[in-house]
């Protein structure tokens, strides 16, 4: 048995001129709710897609369930993908969809996804073309959870939730995935509202990979340090700085390196604190572009 649920080699995909997905090699475990970050247009989407079986690659390999995902039946069977706004036929009722799923998946729970319609407030009767986007997205994420397929990729899963909704749904996935563990993909540019319930983060950008690691391991990729300017470009020197910013009143790096109670200790005396970098900060600072400058410029006549 393959403990892998997807192998990427060498994955490419590209629309026209735009490389979606950049020759990404990954080997994904089963089993854990893993978060799929990047920032928008860096191959979520185009990634969970290829995944899926919904659109075909350009280059490389991609193994999902131990099959091609493409016109492969035994593996879409297995593997559930949605998104916010799924288009269905203007007429089509959310009870009519219950079922369609029902056909499709042989694990679909009609009566917990019945449940779960009462819970957040949603008519089964309604028709989806009557929903609002956030209780399309609400619906959406009700049926791929209900199918409690082996593989589950929720893309955007949130968006247009209000907070009391989205923290409502996050608590329902996490208790959903305790009493039926399989492998669940959550794709996301807000982290700090799933950093707490992941276990492992995949982080792309410009559609290559950057890491694949858990929760702990990214906990020690870098740490900051926060000291006066003159005092913390010494201290920086010999070391890999990820990020720095040097200003009048506050100045911090970013260095790469696992933070010990050694160094902590080492860098009090030269009025340096150090201290961990949370994963949202960690993925911002690996994938933004710099451009303090650009920002300063855009007020000058
Ligand atoms: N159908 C398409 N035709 C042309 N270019 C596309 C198409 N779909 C995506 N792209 C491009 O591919 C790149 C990756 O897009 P993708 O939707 O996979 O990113 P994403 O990470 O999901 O973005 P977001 O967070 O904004 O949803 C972007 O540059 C995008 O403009």
């Amino acid at each position: 048995m393959d403990d892998f649920i997807i192998r990427a080699k060498e994955l490419t995909k590209s629309y026209g001129k735009v490389r979606a997905i950049d020759n990404l090699s990954i080997n994904i475990n089963k089993g854990g709710l893993i978060g799929l970050i990047g920032r928008n247009g860096s191959g979520k989407t185009t990634f969970m897609k290829l995944c899926a079986g919904l659109l075909d690659k350009n280059e490389g390999e991609l193994m999902v369930l131990n099959g091609e995902p493409m016109n492969n039946l035994e593996v879409s069977e297995k593997l559930v993908y949605t998104y916010h706004n799924i288009e269905y036929s203007k007429k089509i009722k959310l009870i009519d969809i219950i079922y369609s799923f029902k056909i499709m998946y042989k694990n679909f729970d009609e009566y917990f996804a019945l449940k779960l319609l009462k819970f957040f407030d949603i008519n089964s009767k309604d028709k989806y073309i009557q929903l609002s986007q956030g209780m399309m997205s609400t619906f959406n994420f009700i049926c791929a959870l209900a199918t409690r397929a082996e593989l589950t990729m929720l893309d955007e899963p949130v968006l247009g939730m209000d907070i009391t909704v989205r923290k409502a749904a996050y608590e329902v996935l996490l208790r959903d995935y305790s009493e039926y563990p399989r492998t669940i993909i959550i794709s996301s540019h807000i982290l700090s509202e799933l950093e707490g319930m992941l276990s492992e983060i995949l982080l792309i950008n410009k559609g290559k990979l950057l890491f694949y690691k858990d929760i702990e391991e990214i906990q020690q990729i870098a740490y900051r340090a926060d000291g006066r300017g003159d005092v913390l470009k010494d201290y920086c020197r010999d070391k890999k700085v990820l990020y720095s910013k040097i200003g009048e009143f506050d100045s911090f790096s970013i260095i790469y390196g696992k933070l010990t109670e050694e160094l902590i200790d080492m860098t009090k005396a030269r009025n340096i604190a150090l201290s961990k970098v949370r994963p949202e900060d960690l993925c911002g600072y690996l994938t933004q572009d710099h451009k303090e400058d650009e920002l300063k410029c855009l007020w000058k006549k």
